[in-house]
């Protein structure tokens, strides 16, 4: 069994603490946080900014000592398996090491921007979770990296792996002007990866999120009927969606929060970066791209849609029809 699997399992025993919006957060969330925080800290020369989804506010709270511990415990397990850096953290450390990703981002200079576990939910139910980090330079996401421990390696149609001949286990980067690869987690050649070339949507299928909470499954069945979509949709977690639409394993990924949700840009920079040097696109509802620029979070037009070239002019048509239509309905109430 792999060390990403174990923890996984164990954490599924153990305490999963829940922030002040409710959501999610496991030690792993926080251990990932600390690991990606430290090697950017030994691998990039000089001081970096880091913009990072957790901070360590649970952490100081009476009664979180017990998980705290969990915490230093499972990072310096790690490290001293893994073996890269020979250190260890107090649990003091711990909570400096998670505050590091506290920067504000913004339009100038360099931030790296990491979610280090994307798709807490889905990571907790034993589904399909992501480690996302990308690099801004000058308000533009140049480069970004997103494992998928448990994404089939070649395509999600081989859900069982081995018994299919494919290994579990995905890892997807692109740089700026370079395309998007994908390798496996323990180090297989990289090989280029493009998006699919359907231009006729009725042999498209589309990616959205597994949680209902999360992505309004009525407007996006509303687009697909609009399209002429076949497929039932495909529901997985996390930033796997990017990683699998850039590869061809679907045609279009569709993301529509309920009103009022605001999008983090973690949850996005990677991904998108892996979409778009797989020769797709990726903008929110009304056709403009993300902004990356703008702090931690990403400010858009109602929700994100990516796909390939071919596709997008009638998927941008289908997505604004239906929100008329949706409006019109809201407004008849
Ligand atoms: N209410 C609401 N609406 C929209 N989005 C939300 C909401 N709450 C959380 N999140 C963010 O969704 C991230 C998980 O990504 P997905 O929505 O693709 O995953 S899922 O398929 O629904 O599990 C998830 O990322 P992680 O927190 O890293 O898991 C959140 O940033
Ligand atoms: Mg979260
Ligand atoms: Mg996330
Ligand atoms: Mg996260």
């Amino acid at each position: 069994m792999g060390e990403e699997e174990t923890v996984q399992q164990n954490i599924v025993h153990s305490g999963i603490q829940s922030k002040a919006d409710k959501s999610p957060v496991t030690v792993a969330d926080y251990g990932s946080q600390i690991l990606v925080s430290l090697a950017l800290m030994m691998e990039v020369s000089g001081p970096f900014s880091l913009v990072a989804e957790e901070d360590s506010e649970e952490l100081r709270k009476d009664g979180a000592e017990e998980i705290l511990e969990e915490i230093t415990d499972l990072v310096n397990e790690t490290l001293v398996d893994d073996g890269s850096y020979s250190m260890s953290f107090s649990k003091e450390g711990i909570l400096s090491a998670i505050d590091n990703g506290k920067s504000e981002g913004g339009p100038t200079g360099q931030h790296w921007v990491l979610d280090p576990i994307d798709g807490t939910k889905g990571f907790v139910r034993g589904d399909q979770y992501a480690i996302a980090l990308a690099l801004l330079d000058e308000g533009k996401v140049v480069l970004g990296v997103l494992a998928c421990p448990n994404l089939p390696l070649s395509s999600i149609s081989n859900p069982n792996g081995s018994s299919s001949g494919d290994r579990i286990g995905a890892l997807f980067s692109a740089t700026i002007g370079c395309g998007a690869e994908v390798e496996s987690l323990d180090g297989s050649p990289p090989q280029k990866i493009s998006v699919c070339s359907i231009d006729n949507p009725v042999n498209a299928s589309f990616f959205e999120s597994y949680e209902s909470a999360h992505s309004m499954h009525d407007l996006t069945s509303s687009i697909a009927e609009k399209l002429g979509v076949q497929a039932p949709p495909v529901r997985i977690d996390s930033q796997a969606k990017y990683g699998a639409l850039a590869r061809g394993d679907g045609a279009i990924y569709l993301r529509f929060p309920h009103k009022g949700y605001r999008e983090k840009i973690w949850d996005h920079a990677a991904g998108s970066i892996v979409v778009t040097e797989a020769g797709g696109i990726v903008t929110d509802a009304a056709g403009n791209n993300l902004d990356f620029s703008q702090g931690r979070f990403l400010d858009l037009d109602t929700g994100i849609i990516a796909t390939n070239t071919q596709l997008m002019p009638s998927l941008l048509k289908a997505v604004q029809d239906a929100i008329k239509e949706k409006n019109h309905a809201a407004s008849l109430l």
